[in-house]
Order: structure tokens, then C-alpha cells, then sequence
């Protein structure tokens, strides 16, 4: 795997999800981080929307960044020339692919679904833009008239092809395969774009990368249509950490990059999402603090702070007298291991009076008085 390019879709896709709309300052923050960072390619939005949208979008090209700037299109003339219009110089056109998509929106003529894109692409191309073509759908479609569709995409000067699991209904197994298919025979470039209904979005997103896809499309948080994208963080750190991948993407701000996403966004990240969740780097449990006490890859795929995190052991109901005796030992305090089992006993019915973990000084005041008192030993 090489050459990786990561499109986020943050400013389009994840502005789809149901109740999130960013403001234009949002949409320039966000794709200003972004791009500080070095995230290679954002997809800014849907230029065809008008008003806000377009401002935000026009706005953002102004910016002078080094990242590329695509826009979103359906195979509408007019869509792509409001793409112009905010001085994007790359445009995405989306087709639908699948019989089922076709019937709904296009009575199932196929052939006029083809003249629709052809006359798209072409128009685009000759507006001298790099056109981009995505095959909506594309994991339901039927497999040659897929690749038909990406051959012509090929033939009519597109510069890259996406293979979307638009209602994420594949598994790695089937990505794999698909893609390769695909790959196998194009000569230009596949690009990822996997949802996340079964929770395999960054699972089969990383499975067309190793099947030869070149490209993936990513959301920060992996926010987005229903059940949302693959994130960015995921894919990112999977490719760095799994597969040896660097794509020069300065990941000790992921983090914060979250941080701004949920903020704008209104979702909230939970607790235990992968990388950037406050629990991807917090340990209750006494098998686990034990081990982590020791050496920290015990119960940690890397080091926290590759992701802008820390290192968080909490004591809890989980816990076990090692951590227990370790965050009293750091406020200079030694208790004897009878001591101990008893101050542990506490944290255990206190933790579950709370439904939380413990403070610091809530753990402190279950130590008999004398000893934090004078801080006997
Ligand atoms: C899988 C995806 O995520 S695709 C991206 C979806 N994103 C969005 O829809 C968000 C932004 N969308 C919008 O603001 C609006 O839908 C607009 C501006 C694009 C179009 O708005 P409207 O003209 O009001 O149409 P509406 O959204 O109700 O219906 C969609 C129309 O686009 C057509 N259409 C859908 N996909 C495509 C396509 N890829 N190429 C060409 N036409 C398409 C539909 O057939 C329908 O056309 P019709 O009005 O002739 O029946
Ligand atoms: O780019 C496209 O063709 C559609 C992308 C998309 O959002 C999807 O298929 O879910």
C-alpha cells in the first residue's frame, strides 16, 4: 500500500448527517485544520446547494491552502457550473449504479443514466477540471456494468473512480474482491467510500486500500449519513500503525481535530471510540492498570500521545490494589496490604453508590485519617 491519498469528506458527506449543519466560519476552520495537518484532499461540499453552502465553499477556495479542493456533483451540468463559480478546480460527479437506485430515480433508463454522465464528465473535462466520477451505490450494482460505467468514466477523461458501499452492506471479504475487480482493470485510480451500517466502514475502507484502491474518503469522528463513514482517525492511524503506512499527516492533533468536529457538529464523541474517544487511552480495571504499570503496551496498541491523548489510570470499581497503592503512593502515602484490601473494598461500594470512577480525593479520603494526616509510611 502506497501513494495513499485521504479525500475527507467531513465538509460533505459529514455535514449530511441527519441535524448537523456547520456555519461558513465552521466549514473554513475545519478545512483550515485540516489542512495544517496535511490531510491530502477535501471534499468541501455541494456547490448546487446555493447560498450558505457555496459561500463557505467560495470562501474556503480563497484560502490559499495546499490541500486539494474537490466539490460535489450529481451528473448535472448546472451542478458542476456552480462548482466553477466558487473556483474549485476539481469536481466530483456522482451516478447512481445500482438497479435499485436507478429504478427509483431514473425509471430504470440505464441508457439515459449513461448520457446523463457522459455528457457530465465531458463538459467537465472540457472545462479543463480533474473530474472524479462516483459510482453511487456501487456495492450493489451489478459487477460488469460497474466496471462498464468506470471504463467509460476512463475512456471520457475521468481521473479517478469511487466505489461506494452506500448503504454498507459489505464485509472485507466482498470489498476485497469487488475492488479488486476493479483495479485489476483501470487504469486510473479507485477511491473508497465505505458507510458504516454494520460497523465495518474502516474495516472495508482499509480492505479496497489493500485490494488496490489508492484513495479513501474519510470522515473526522467517522460523523455522516445514518450510521456514518470510515473516520479519519481509524483509517489513519490503521495505515500507520498496521500497515507501516505514513501518509505525513501530523496525527498527534487528531484529537483535537475531534474535538473541533464534535463541537461544530453537535455529536458528541462517545466515550470508547476508537483513537480519539476520552476511554481510548483509560485504564480502571486491576488486571489492566497492573499490567500498564509495568509496560504500558501491555493493554495500549501505541503511545497515546501519537494522538494528542495522555495516559489516564482511573481508579474505579474494576480497580485492584496495585493501581490503589500506586495514585496513594504518588500523594505519599504507604499502606500495608491489609490497609489496602480495606481502601479498596471502599472504592468498590463508593463506585458503584457513584456510577463512576473515583476522584483523587475521593480515593484519598478513604485512607484512614492518621496516615493522611502525617503521611505515614
Ligand atoms: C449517497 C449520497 O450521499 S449522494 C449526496 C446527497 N446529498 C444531498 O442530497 C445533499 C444536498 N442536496 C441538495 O441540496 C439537493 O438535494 C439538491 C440541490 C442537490 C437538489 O435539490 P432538488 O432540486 O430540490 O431535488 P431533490 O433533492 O428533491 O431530488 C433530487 C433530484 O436529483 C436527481 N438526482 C439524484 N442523484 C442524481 C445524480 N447523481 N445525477 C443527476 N441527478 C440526480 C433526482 O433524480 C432528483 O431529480 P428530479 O428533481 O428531476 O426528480
Ligand atoms: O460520491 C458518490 O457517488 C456518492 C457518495 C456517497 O455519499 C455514498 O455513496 O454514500
Amino acid at each position: 500500500m502506497n501513494d495513499i491519498q485521504i479525500n475527507d469528506t467531513t465538509l460533505r458527506d459529514g455535514e449530511q448527517a441527519a441535524g448537523v449543519a456547520f456555519t461558513v466560519d465552521e466549514k473554513i476552520a475545519l478545512a483550515s485544520f485540516m489542512d495544517a495537518i496535511g490531510v491530502h484532499e477535501l471534499e468541501v461540499g455541494i456547490p448546487a446547494m446555493g447560498s450558505e453552502e457555496a459561500r463557505a465553499i467560495s470562501a474556503i477556495t480563497h484560502l490559499d491552502l495546499r490541500t486539494s479542493l474537490i466539490g460535489w456533483n450529481r451528473a448535472v451540468r448546472s451542478d458542476i457550473e456552480a462548482s466553477i463559480a466558487c473556483g474549485l478546480k476539481r469536481v466530483h460527479i456522482s451516478i447512481p449504479v445500482s438497479e435499485i437506485q436507478i429504478a427509483a430515480k431514473f425509471q430504470g433508463d440505464v441508457q439515459g443514466v449513461l448520457r446523463r454522465l457522459r455528457e457530465a464528465v465531458q463538459f467537465a473535462v472540457d472545462q479543463g477540471l480533474y473530474v472524479a466520477v462516483g459510482g453511487e451505490d456501487s456495492s450493489r450494482a451489478d459487477e460488469s456494468f460497474l466496471l462498464d460505467v468506470a471504463l467509460s468514466v476512463e475512456e471520457w477523461g475521468g481521473s479517478r473512480f469511487r466505489f461506494c458501499d452506500t448503504v454498507g452492506i459489505l464485509d472485507p471479504m466482498k470489498t476485497s474482491q469487488k475492488v479488486a475487480h476493479l483495479v485489476q482493470h483501470l487504469s486510473i485510480p479507485v477511491e473508497m467510500h465505505t458507510h458504516n451500517d454494520f460497523g465495518l466502514a474502516t474495516a472495508n475502507a482499509l480492505a479496497g486500500l489493500q485490494a488496490g484502491a489508492t484513495s479513501v474518503n474519510t470522515t473526522v469522528n467517522g460523523l455522516g449519513e445514518r450510521a456514518g463513514n470510515a473516520a479519519l482517525e481509524e483509517v489513519v492511524m490503521a495505515l500507520k500503525q498496521m500497515y507501516n503506512v505514513n501518509l505525513g499527516i501530523n496525527t498527534r492533533r487528531l484529537r483535537e481535530l475531534s474535538d473541533l468536529v464534535a463541537q461544530a457538529s453537535g455529536c458528541s464523541v462517545p466515550p470508547w471510540k476508537a483513537i480519539v474517544g476520552e476511554n481510548a487511552f483509560a485504564h480502571e480495571a486491576g488486571i489492566h492498570a497492573h499490567g500498564i504499570l509495568k509496560n504500558p503496551n501491555t493493554y495500549e496498541p501505541f503511545a497515546p500521545e501519537e494522538v494528542g491523548w495522555q495516559r489516564r489510570l482511573v481508579v474505579g470499581k474494576h480497580s485492584g490494589r496495585h493501581l490503589v497503592s500506586n495514585v496513594l503512593q504518588q500523594n505519599g502515602i504507604t499502606l500495608s496490604k491489609e490497609e489496602i484490601a480495606t481502601v479498596l473494598e471502599g472504592v468498590r461500594n463508593l463506585s458503584v453508590k457513584f456510577k463512576r470512577s473515583l476522584t483523587v480525593e475521593e480515593l484519598l479520603n478513604l485512607v484512614p485519617e492518621r496516615r493522611v494526616a502525617h503521611g505515614i509510611s
